[in-house]
């Protein structure tokens, strides 16, 4: 058996290359930009007003000026502004030529067609964004691996990009295992249990931005569930198998992948919820087959596929914990052994919420966290501070 941090080191070593498309800006959001990005023209594209008033060619001490028209935003026609002239301007207009200062509305009198400045301490060139005052053409804009928010959306988008060079994220398979296995919705019937794992796994995959998912169920039968790998691992990236992992009679998964030719990166590890955990490379694509326990199923697609999944989307530093807090109890464990326990963290401090066992899933639907007790450790006061990875970042 292997310890957690041997095998993040081996997933992390044997995660296959991201791929990467382009795509429409307005699907980009939250996907990991693939290329540097340079702009193609400087933002603003010319100099414009900040503010509703006046534009003029502004020399100190000068307090007024006859007015000669008005250039609304968005117009295009040139206007010729003499000495001693001001046009009306409004905020994102452009500047006309020979003007360099906009006076706001509230700073002026107007008389017939004279424009009289009443506030002291005019600065020349206030109130003008001129061009490239945010970023100049040609300059970059945004690195490969940032993330793509809403922001980075409207600073794309401002610069006129509708495409973007982004990784993809793979097409993943679900394969739920196990004859007692009946959907939600249909009616329950003696020695039957709902399946709650596929349902999970496509909620878990839906919110790293995963958006191309195929869940299958299988019985515990061996054929069938080996056939029905191939076919995953055949049509998809990457595969999930849910259940069957462990070493009862009907367990056919190791097996299956065996017979596939799958190499075992790691089989078995020394963690609680989550020690029958596999992983291995069929076909140069990663297979994962989670314990089948609701809530080892949940805690191992959090610590090994999701960074799997982030590093392929072309995130970063994706095996670090998210933070360090401060338990609020005393908690003891077996040592030999990693625990993820289902946490709270607020302000600092986590709390250890009640019903960690693998089959429930109580303390899942409060938790916002895991908790890392180290392998060595038997006890932990209150007041340590533990290590801790944050359920839905
Ligand atoms: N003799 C041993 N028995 C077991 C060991 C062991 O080391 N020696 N390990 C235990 C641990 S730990 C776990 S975890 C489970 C993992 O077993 P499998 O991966 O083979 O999972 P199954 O037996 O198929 O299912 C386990 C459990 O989870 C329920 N389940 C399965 N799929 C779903 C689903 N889609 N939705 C909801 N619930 C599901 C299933 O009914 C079982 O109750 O093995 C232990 N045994
Ligand atoms: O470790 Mo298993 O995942 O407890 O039930």
């Amino acid at each position: 058996m292997i310890s957690v941090d041997e095998a993040r080191q081996i997933l992390e070593a044997n995660t296959p290359e991201g791929r990467s498309y382009s795509l429409p800006l307005t699907e980009a959001n939250g996907l990991i930009l693939a290329e540097d990005i340079f702009t193609g023209i400087s933002v603003p594209p010319f100099d414009n007003s900040a503010m509703d008033g006046y534009a003029m060619n502004y020399v100190a001490g000068q307090t007024q000026w006859t007015i000669r028209g008005e250039i609304p935003a968005g117009s295009g026609v040139a206007l010729t502004v003499k000495k001693g002239e001001a046009v009306r301007i409004f905020t994102g207009s452009p500047m006309p030529a020979d003007t360099n200062t906009v006076i706001p509305q509230e700073d002026v009198t107007i008389e017939g067609d004279q424009l009289i400045c009443t506030k002291q301490g005019i600065q020349k060139g206030a109130n003008v964004r001129t061009t490239g005052s945010q970023i100049r053409q040609g300059q970059l804009l945004m690195v490969a691996g940032s993330t793509i928010t809403p922001g980075a959306i409207g600073l794309l988008a401002s610069t006129g990009k509708s495409q973007v060079p982004i990784y993809t994220p793979p097409l993943v398979g679900i394969i739920v295992t196990g004859n007692e296995l009946i959907p939600p919705g249909k009616a329950l019937k003696p020695g039957k249990i709902y399946n709650s794992n596929a349902p999970m796994l496509e909620a878990s995959l839906q919110q790293l931005g995963v958006c191309r998912i195929s869940t299958a169920q299988v019985s515990d039968h061996y054929a069938a569930t080996r056939q029905m790998i191939a076919d995953f691992i055949d049509h998809h990236d990457l595969v999930i198998i849910s259940g069957g992992i462990s070493v009862g009679d009907y367990d056919f998964v190791k097996s299956a992948l065996d017979s596939l030719g799958a190499k075992t990166l790691i089989y078995k590890l020394k963690q609680r919820p989550g020690k029958p955990f596999y992983a291995g490379l069929c076909q140069n694509k990663m297979v994962f087959a989670l314990p089948g326990n609701p809530a080892s199923v949940l805690s191992c697609f959090n610590h090994y596929v999701k960074p799997v999944i982030k590093k392929m989307m072309g995130k970063q530093r994706v095996w670090q914990p998210d933070n360090l807090a401060t338990l609020t109890t005393a908690v003891e464990k077996k040592k030999g052994f990693t625990f993820f326990l289902k946490g709270k963290y607020q302000n600092g401090q986590v709390e250890v919420l009640q019903g960690q066992q693998s089959f429930n899933l109580i303390a899942f639907s409060e938790a916002n966290c895991f908790i890392e007790l180290p392998e060595e450790v038997e006890r932990l006061n209150a007041g340590t501070q533990v290590a801790t990875h944050f359920l839905y970042l």
